[in-house]
């Protein structure tokens, strides 16, 4: 395992039965950095997320967490990984602060609970029982329980799912907080826009295997894909050409146009264009 890795995954197995979830899944994630797992359903990520945590166990191939072996996890290796679960507070007549506390005793090193309850935004709602907070607000709570142990890692399943776009908002400026104070993060998500503004870098999982990784930006060859400019005709009708050189294609339009070109943009491939490729699911557009 390389200095500086946070995880090393090689060759990973796991069926269910007769379904195969993970056919050989490689991954390696430094530490410090903000990972995301891509994949369309069933696509293997929660079962890749559930063996990183020790929660699950796996049929065959190596993994190392922190430098150890999730499958026989001590007690101080369990410390330093967070894990979120979801509704980890739901039946509960505790307040958001007492519920923090009663975490923070079964780690022997927890982070403060109040700069926690800080840390995720709940400090209004430090004195309001559990059982009143609303769904965002409860996601919040299950990551203050995520990170209350101090972890190193932490470990985020769909965490954004069912978030309106300010909380959503919200909870990408606490993961960049914890980034900033040096925790790693892996984090499955559907939301391609959450994986661009989130991630350092991304795997793509498609039938249990990674079928891309990289930054967002240039996943897939994504920086060096040919550009489309589009511009609208003198009828108005928009007109595009897809080029390796748009540079030069504006250049000429800018001449032909004499000046200003009409309803100008250059697009290169999205996330989602090349993440729906990637998958085989290519826009017909
Ligand atoms: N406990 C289980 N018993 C049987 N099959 C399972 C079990 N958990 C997962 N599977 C199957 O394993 C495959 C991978 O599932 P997994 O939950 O890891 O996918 P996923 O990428 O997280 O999907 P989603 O995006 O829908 O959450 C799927 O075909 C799923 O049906």
């Amino acid at each position: 395992m390389a200095e500086g890795d946070a995880v090393r995954v090689r060759g990973l197995r796991k069926r269910y039965g007769d379904v195969v979830a993970l056919d050989g899944l490689d991954l390696d994630i430094r530490a410090g950095e903000v990972f995301g797992l891509l994949g369309p359903n069933g696509a293997g990520k929660s079962t890749t997320v559930e063996i990183l945590q020790g929660h699950r166990s796996r049929d065959s191939g190596e993994v190392s967490v922190l430098g150890a072996d999730p499958a026989a996890p001590d007690r101080r290796w369990k410390a330093r990984v967070g894990i979120v679960w979801q509704d980890e507070s739901a039946v509960t007549e505790m307040t958001v602060g007492e519920t923090v506390r009663h975490f923070a005793r079964y780690y022997p090193r927890p982070r403060d609970p109040a700069e926690v309850i800080a840390l995720v935004g709940l400090e209004a709602k430090a004195r309001s029982r559990v059982k009143e907070l609303s769904g965002g607000q409860r996601r919040r709570l299950d990551v203050a329980l995520g990170v209350i142990g101090g972890p190193r890692l932490l470990l985020l399943d769909e965490p954004t799912t069912g978030f309106d776009p300010v909380a959503r908002r919200q909870f990408w400026e606490l993961i960049r907080t914890l980034a900033a104070e040096g925790t790693t993060i892996i984090l499955t998500t559907h939301y391609l826009e959450e994986a661009e503004a989130l991630a350092d870098r991304l795997a793509v999982i498609a039938a249990g295997r990674v079928v891309a990784e990289g930054p967002p930006g240039s996943l897939a060859g994504r920086a060096e894909a040919r550009a489309t400019v589009h511009w609208a005709g003198p009828d108005g009708v928009e007109r595009s050409e897809e080029t390796g050189t748009p540079t030069a294609t504006v250049t000429s339009l800018a001449r032909r146009f004499d000046g200003e070109i009409p309803g100008l943009r250059v697009t290169r491939p999205t996330l989602e264009d090349v993440y729906l490729r990637l998958i085989g699911q290519e826009d017909p557009r």
